[in-house]
């Protein structure tokens, strides 16, 4: 899909990235940020929440609080509190009337967010979602358990709940800010299950949800937070949302 055109519109896109153990990445990741948005002429932000990251994380974004000034705001916490409540938190600083979110470590590369910005314009969806699961879409550099995991994750929620979304573990994503503040109010799970159940809660509300392929290569500098029981919490999670809908 071709890029998104460069626009004058009124429209300020809000990047939200959780950081935990992200030094290395950071700067990297801002950088092609903000070659991105410029390129594109776009309004942008970027908001990244630390939870008091041991490896210094903290001082690098605040360094890139100034370098980028006034693109790049750090909305720290004192503690590991989880990947879903940093999107809550990162949104209540958020200007934007669109919000993307994403990881810091490369596993979703700035490159896709035109594509999705097009995508969301061209369908006027509410929100796009980055598949590994469709078209070109792929998971690179990831060991043989890692992939089943995921596979098997969607599966195992298609099937249970059958959302039609391809990839309902997926958290790169660009929402529509009221969207995303709705969906937020009314969907509990705040873990690695969060994307999933924004996922399902969004079609059945009846919100549209877009598609791009990306291409998701697995971190080169630090380690994924992923673990055993985060999947038991998934399982929970997937039956917990099949329960009430
Ligand atoms: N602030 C904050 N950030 C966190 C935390 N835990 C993880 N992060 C940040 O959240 C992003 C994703 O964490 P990873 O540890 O790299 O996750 P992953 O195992 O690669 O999982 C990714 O893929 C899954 C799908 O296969 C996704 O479900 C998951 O959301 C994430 O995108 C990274 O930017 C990481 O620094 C936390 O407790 N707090
Ligand atoms: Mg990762």
């Amino acid at each position: 899909m071709a890029p998104a055109k460069p626009s004058s519109s009124k429209d300020t896109y809000s990047v939200i990235l959780p950081t935990f153990n992200e030094r290395q990445n950071l700067p990297i990741i801002t950088w092609l940020l903000n070659r991105t948005f410029t390129e594109q002429n776009l309004d942008w932000e970027l908001i990244i929440v630390d939870d008091g990251s041991p490896d210094g994380t903290q001082e690098v974004a605040a360094q890139l609080v100034t370098a980028y000034a006034p693109h790049v705001l750090l909305r720290p916490r004192t503690g590991k509190l989880g990947l879903g409540t940093a999107y809550v938190h990162g949104l209540q600083s958020a200007r934007g009337n669109y919000i993307v979110i994403m990881d810091a470590d490369f596993s979703h590369h700035p490159k896709f967010i035109p594509q999705m910005i097009a995508a969301q314009r061209a369908g006027g969806f509410d929100i796009v979602t980055g598949t590994r699961y469709a078209g070109d879409g792929g998971v690179y550099g990831w060991d043989l358990k890692r992939k089943l995991t995921s596979k098997g994750a969607n599966i195992f929620a298609d099937t249970v709940l059958r959302p039609g979304v391809s990839d309902l573990t997926g958290s790169f994503r660009l929402y529509k800010r009221a969207v995303l503040e709705r969906l937020f109010e009314c969907t509990e799970a705040r873990g690695f299950t969060m994307q999933m159940a924004l996922a399902v809660t969004a079609k059945s509300k009846g919100y549209s949800i877009g598609e791009v392929p990306i291409s998701f290569v697995d971190r080169v500098y630090g380690d994924s937070k992923l673990g055993g029981e985060e999947i038991v919490e998934y399982a929970k999670g997937v039956l917990q949302l099949w329960w009430s809908t």
